[in-house]
C-alpha cells in the first residue's frame, strides 16, 4: 500500500534544545497539505548554519526543531494544487525559494523571495502549523527544509525539480554552501577577468568563493586561514597565494594592503566573525574595491569601520544563496555539475551514515570541513 495520504512514522535527528546532541527519534510527519510536498530525504550535508542555530545563536532559533537544509532526495506525495513536481521526481529543497509572482522575484535585483518567509522564520508552515510530531509534540520546521529526517514537507515554490541522473549524494551539496561562495563571486561581488580577491575563511564557502573567482578568471585568488591545513585543499579551487593571520603582528588588512599595491578588487567574508568583516572591507582597494559579507554573525553582533571607508569608494555588500534565484539556477548548476563544469566531489570530506550525524557536527565542529 502507498503512503500517500497517510502520516509516515520514520527516524529524524530531533535538536530538543539548544547545545544539546540531536536525538534519533521516532517521528510523525503529516502528508502535505496544498501546495506542499513530501519528500523522501536520501542524502544530507551539515552546514555551519545548522550548527550555529543548535549553539543557540541564532535570534530565529526555535527548539525542539528538526535542522538541516542541505538536501536532495525524491518526491514521495504531493498536496493539491501541485504542479511543479510529481511522486518520484529527484529534488532539492530550497531555503530561499521562488515563487515567481512576489515584488522580490520579479525583479532582477535579488534572490530573496518573500512569499513564505514570515512563516518559514517561526518553523512553520504556511499554514501556521507543523508537520513534525514527536512524543506527542510539534516539532519546528528548519529553514523551510529540514533535511535531517528521512522525509520531510516543503513547500512546491521551495523545491527545485533535477535531473534524475545526477547522483543525489553530491548534488545534495547545492542545497546551500556551494552557490553560496560560487554566486557570491559570480552574481553578488560579479568579480572580473584580472581582478585581486582575498577570501576570508577557506571552509567549504570560501572554498567555493575562489572556484568563482577562478571561473570569473581572477588573476590574484588570496587564501586567508588562520588554520594552514585548509591551504592545499584551496589550490584545487583556484586559490593562488595563502596568507595566515597569526604569522603578523600587523592588523590584516594593513598587510594585505601593502602586498596589493593599495588593496583588492574583491575581498569576502566566509567566517561570520564582525571584526574579520571590518578587515576584509579595509583590505579593499581605495576607489573601487568590493567586500561580501557571506559569513553568519552570532545574535547581537553588529559591524562597524570608519565611514571614510565607504566615503573613498570602497562598497559593502552581502550575500545569501550567492544571489541564485534557487529554482531557476539549482537544476542549471546540476546539468554544469553533470557536464563536469562545476566542481562538488571535491568538497566532499566525509561519507557517514544518518546515525552518526552528531559526529558529522564533531568533525565540522574540528575544522574537517
Ligand atoms: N550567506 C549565506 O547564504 C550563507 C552563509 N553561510 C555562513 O558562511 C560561513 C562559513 O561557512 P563554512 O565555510 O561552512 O565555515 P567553516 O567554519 O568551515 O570555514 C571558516 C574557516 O575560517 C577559519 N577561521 C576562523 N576564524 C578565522 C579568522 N579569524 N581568520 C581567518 N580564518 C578564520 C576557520 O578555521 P577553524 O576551522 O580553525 O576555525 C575555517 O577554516 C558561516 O558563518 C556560515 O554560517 C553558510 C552558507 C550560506
Ligand atoms: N536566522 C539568522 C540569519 C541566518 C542567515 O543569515 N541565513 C542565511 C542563509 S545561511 C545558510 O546557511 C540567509 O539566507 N538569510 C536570508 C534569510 O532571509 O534568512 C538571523 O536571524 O540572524
Ligand atoms: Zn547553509
Ligand atoms: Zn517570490
Amino acid at each position: 500500500m502507498g503512503t500517500q495520504g497517510q502520516v509516515i512514522i520514520c527516524k529524524a535527528a530531533v535538536a530538543w534544545g539548544p547545545k544539546e546532541d540531536l536525538s534519533f527519534e521516532e517521528v510523525e510527519v503529516a502528508p502535505p497539505k496544498v501546495h506542499e510536498v513530501r519528500i523522501k530525504v536520501l542524502y544530507t550535508a551539515v552546514c555551519h548554519t545548522d550548527a550555529y542555530t543548535l549553539s543557540g545563536q541564532d535570534p530565529e532559533g526555535i527548539f525542539p526543531v528538526i535542522l538541516g537544509h542541505e538536501g536532495a532526495g525524491v518526491v514521495e506525495s504531493v498536496g493539491e494544487g501541485v504542479t511543479n513536481v510529481k511522486p518520484g521526481d529527484h529534488v532539492i529543497p530550497l531555503y530561499i525559494p521562488q515563487c515567481g509572482e512576489c515584488k522580490f522575484c520579479k525583479s532582477s535585483k535579488t534572490n530573496l523571495c518573500q512569499k513564505i518567509r514570515v512563516s518559514q522564520g517561526k518553523g512553520v508552515m504556511p499554514d501556521g502549523t507543523s508537520r513534525f510530531t514527536c512524543k506527542g509534540k510539534s516539532i519546528a520546521h528548519f529553514m523551510g527544509c529540514s533535511t535531517f529526517s528521512e522525509y520531510t514537507v516543503v513547500c512546491d515554490i521551495s523545491v527545485a525539480k533535477i535531473n534524475s541522473d545526477a547522483p543525489l549524494d553530491k548534488v545534495c551539496l547545492l542545497g546551500c554552501g556551494v552557490p553560496t561562495g560560487y554566486g557570491a563571486a559570480l552574481n553578488t561581488a560579479k568579480v572580473e577577468p584580472g581582478s585581486t580577491c582575498a577570501i576570508f575563511g577557506l571552509g567549504a564557502v570560501g572554498l567555493a568563493v575562489a572556484m568563482g573567482c577562478k571561473v570569473a578568471g581572477a588573476s590574484r585568488i588570496i587564501g586567508i586561514d588562520i588554520n594552514p591545513a585548509k591551504f592545499e585543499v584551496a589550490k584545487q579551487f583556484g586559490a593562488n597565494e595563502f596568507i595566515n593571520p597569526k604569522d603578523y603582528e600587523k592588523p590584516i588588512q594593513e598587510v594585505l594592503v601593502e602586498l596589493t599595491d593599495g588593496g583588492l578588487d574583491y575581498t569576502f567574508e566566509c567566517i561570520g566573525n564582525v571584526q574579520i568583516m571590518r578587515a576584509a572591507l579595509e583590505a579593499c582597494h581605495k576607489g573601487w574595491g568590493v567586500s561580501t559579507i557571506v559569513g553568519v554573525a552570532g545574535a547581537g553582533q553588529e559591524i562597524s569601520t570608519k565611514p571614510f571607508q565607504l566615503v573613498t569608494g570602497r562598497v559593502w555588500k552581502g550575500t545569501a544563496f550567492g544571489g541564485w534565484k534557487s529554482r531557476d539556477s539549482v537544476p542549471d548548476m546540476v546539468e554544469k555539475y553533470l557536464q563536469k563544469k562545476l566542481m562538488l566531489d571535491e568538497f566532499i570530506t566525509q561519507n557517514l551514515e544518518f546515525s552518526q550525524l552528531n559526529e558529522a557536527f564533531e568533525l565540522m565542529h574540528a575544522g574537517k570541513r
